[in-house]
């Protein structure tokens, strides 16, 4: 594969990713009045600044308070904000200021990521000036002295594009140059994969491994520069990961490992996992982190341990001096002392990072295990660090280009773990440009992917064969009948479910009633006939991905009602969720069911992926005489739905019109009705209700 031609349109594809990204969050900012934008999600208004003071990292963190001449009980509205979301903190326009009067205001306000948010005060820890700390100070005192009213605006999330776009120009380069060595000339097809080493016996950290997962295992340790785990729902991705990563670490000499995911949960998830007594590092802003992993983030490690110390008092220096100069009224600093007490805040701030500096690179270096998201292994932090090898999880979940900024570490890794399902959902792409144009060659697998959702996982399986991975085929998750179709449909009927998972049923559950649907694990609710017809929304313009152009009115009674009687029969709301692929039939869903239901969960299939319920209801929504499926034809959309349920799924919708999508729905509407439980309802039952 040409690895030069392949960087170019990666470069192309992200470019016009990014460009889609913004444009839609900056025809909202554009478009709607601040208050709109509230309502939206995007932003918060009538903010003023409370304290700023010195927080981890040497950021300046502002505290931000409603505005009390604004508030009757100094709380905030209702707003979208959340911890780990990147802000810009500028003076906030008026409704009808114009375009250009709202770019200035966006020169004069300084970005940050969101540390906390409770009911009456939003931290934000101050990141990002482009040029660096000195623009951000200025800014913040600019903030901090308008005594204007403030306001948070929501961004799209710059770092992770510029990152990405920097890695595929490295690559390009090396392609150019033709410098490929080791995994990389493996990663294009230049070089085939060097034989998997035979490790011998195995001192099983983990004795309660599978017999798929250990051969999963084997496989990673011994491989010498890909390994593949395919890990369909439930099968234990994560805990095969885990078994690896003790195995490397507890080799003489130890290997040297960095665990990395798409995701900052996914990155969580893993460090949970891990033995606490397991020296980790968990490299990312402690603001996106779980709180239970922060004892093991870079961060807090650099203050508490003895490197920290050291570093304590300059911290403690730096805050005073910033709490006198915030200092408003008549003892307000002015003129030359003023002058002078920044130019002092500047001089600590230089001094706080150096020493801050030498100690997270003293930590970070020492440590056998670092794990970050693919992202954060662009950061600073890890530019001269070496790892023997990198693991990768939910590797089919991250865009192909974000696994490069770990790979290209040091001169490249030479060895690369990777997790994943490619018969799941893909990443989520907005761009709807055209896929460029470029020559390719004749043979399949040497074809350079022209979309973002080609994984690199799907793209190496494509590359150099089935050989390079192996199967989980225990899953821990679903009840046998549930885990059937799925199984027999996409994983060569491989799959098996384990023994404690394999009948369990919704009767067995304390408090439930034991009546014709707690008794059943698989249930279709086919509405044929015309009876149950979809609705469509006059505004046809939304992109399929938004969807909210489709929704079925009848179908979301006969949801609800089936909702309902699973909840009186006793099944916790908390233990049920819907799913639906259309926005459109989310809101009636949600509108109708969540006053009533608080801990029932609804959302949408891409939203659900990675996850589980005890009872899983989902309603298809499209029923039509032109026998259209829409994106019901998406086989990964599909084996995601019908995935997620431990030990009930029922599914709802119009048996002859989804047939329509082929593949994977009509093959599972011929399963369920050659053996499983089908019903045929009147629309009366729900009409009268
Ligand atoms: N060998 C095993 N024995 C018993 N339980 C197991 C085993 N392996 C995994 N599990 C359990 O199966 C569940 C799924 O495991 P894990 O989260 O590792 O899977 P995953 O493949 O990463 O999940 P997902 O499909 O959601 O991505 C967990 O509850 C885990 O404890």
């Amino acid at each position: 594969m040409d690895i030069a031609l392949f960087a170019t349109t990666q470069l192309d594809l992200l470019r016009q990713e990014h460009a889609a990204e913004v444009a839609e969050q900056t025809s909202l900012i554009t478009s709607l009045p601040p208050t709109s934008l509230q309502r939206h999600g995007l932003a918060l208004l009538n903010l003023s600044v409370s304290t700023q003071r010195t927080g981890l990292g040497g950021r300046t963190v502002l505290e931000l308070e409603p505005d009390l001449a604004l508030t009757t009980d100094g709380k905030f509205p209702s707003h979208g904000l959340r911890s780990g979301d990147i802000v810009r903190i500028e003076e906030q326009p008026g409704g009808a200021a114009k375009k250009k009067e709202k770019a200035e205001l966006k020169e004069r306000g300084v970005e940050g990521v969101v540390h906390r948010v409770s009911e009456s005060r939003l931290v934000v820890a101050v990141s990002g000036g482009k040029k660096g700390g000195d623009d951000d100070d200025a800014g913040v005192e600019a903030l901090v002295t308008s005594g204007k009213r403030l306001w948070a605006v929501k961004m799209a999330n710059e770092v992770t594009f510029r990152r990405m776009v920097k890695v595929m120009e490295n690559l390009k380069e090396i392609g150019d140059k033709q410098t490929a060595t080791g995994l990389t000339r493996v990663l294009f097809g230049l070089d085939s994969p060097a034989p998997v080493e035979d490790v011998g016996e195995i001192n099983w950290l983990d004795e309660g491994l599978n017999e798929s997962q250990k051969r999963a295992v084997k496989f990673a340790l011994g491989s010498r520069d890909i390994a593949l785990i395919h890990g369909p729902p439930g099968t234990g991705k994560t805990q095969t990961l885990l078994e690896i990563i003790r195995q490397f670490t507890s080799q003489t000499p130890p290997k040297r490992v960095l665990v990395c995911g798409p995701s900052n949960i996914s990155v969580d998830n893993i460090v949970l996992r891990l033995p606490p007594d397991l020296p980790v590092v968990r490299l990312g802003h402690p603001a996106r982190l779980l709180p239970r992993v922060l004892a093991k983030s870079l961060d807090v490690l650099s203050q508490t341990s003895e490197a920290g110390e050291i570093v304590k008092d300059v911290r403690q220096e730096l805050d005073s001096l910033m709490a006198k100069l915030a200092v408003g009224g008549k003892n307000r600093i002015r003129g030359k002392d003023r002058k002078e007490g920044w130019e002092q805040v500047r001089h600590l701030r230089g001094e706080f990072r150096f020493r801050e500096g030498k100690a997270t690179r003293d930590l970070v270096s020492s440590s056998k295990v670092v794990l970050s998201t693919l992202h954060g292994a662009g950061g600073f932090q890890l530019r001269n660090e070496r790892f023997d090898v990198v693991i990768i999880d939910e590797g089919s979940q991250a865009l192909e280009a974000q696994c490069w900024i770990p790979l290209l570490l040091g001169n490249g890794v030479s060895k690369l773990i990777l997790a994943g399902d490619h018969l799941q959902l893909p990443p989520t792409v907005k761009s709807t440009s055209k896929p460029p144009k470029i020559a390719q060659p004749k043979e399949k697998r040497f074809r350079i992917p022209t979309s973002l959702e080609a994984t690199l996982f799907s793209r190496l399986l494509d590359l150099h064969g089935k050989d390079i991975k192996r199967l989980l085929n225990v899953q821990y998750r679903m009840h046998q009948d549930i885990m059937s179709f799925p199984s027999k449909y996409l994983y060569d009927s491989e799959l098996v479910a384990a023994e404690s998972v394999a009948n369990r049923l919704l009767t067995e559950l304390p408090d439930v009633e034991e009546n014709e649907d707690t008794t059943l694990p698989v249930l279709f609710i086919d509405t044929q006939g015309g009876d149950f017809p979809e609705a469509v929304d006059s505004d046809e313009s939304k992109k399929p991905s938004t969807s909210s152009s489709h929704s079925n009115p009848l179908e979301a009674a006969l949801t609800i009602k089936y909702v309902r009687s699973l909840i009186a029969a006793g099944v916790k709301d908390t233990e049920i969720a819907v799913i639906t692929p259309y926005n459109g039939q989310l809101a009636l869903l949600s509108a109708a069911l969540r006053p009533d239901y608080p801990g029932l969960e609804l959302g949408s299939v891409d939203g659900f992926q990675g996850r589980e319920k005890e009872a899983i209801v989902v309603s298809l929504v499209r029923s039509n005489d032109k026998r259209e499926a829409g994106f019901l034809k998406e086989g990964r959309r599909l084996n995601v739905a019908m995935t997620r349920a431990r030990r009930h799924l029922c599914v709802i919708g119009d048996g002859e019109t989804v047939k329509h999508a082929g593949g994977f729905l009509a093959g599972w509407i011929k399963w369920v009705e050659e053996g499983g439980e089908v019903r045929y309802p009147d629309v009366s039952d729900v009409l009268q209700t």
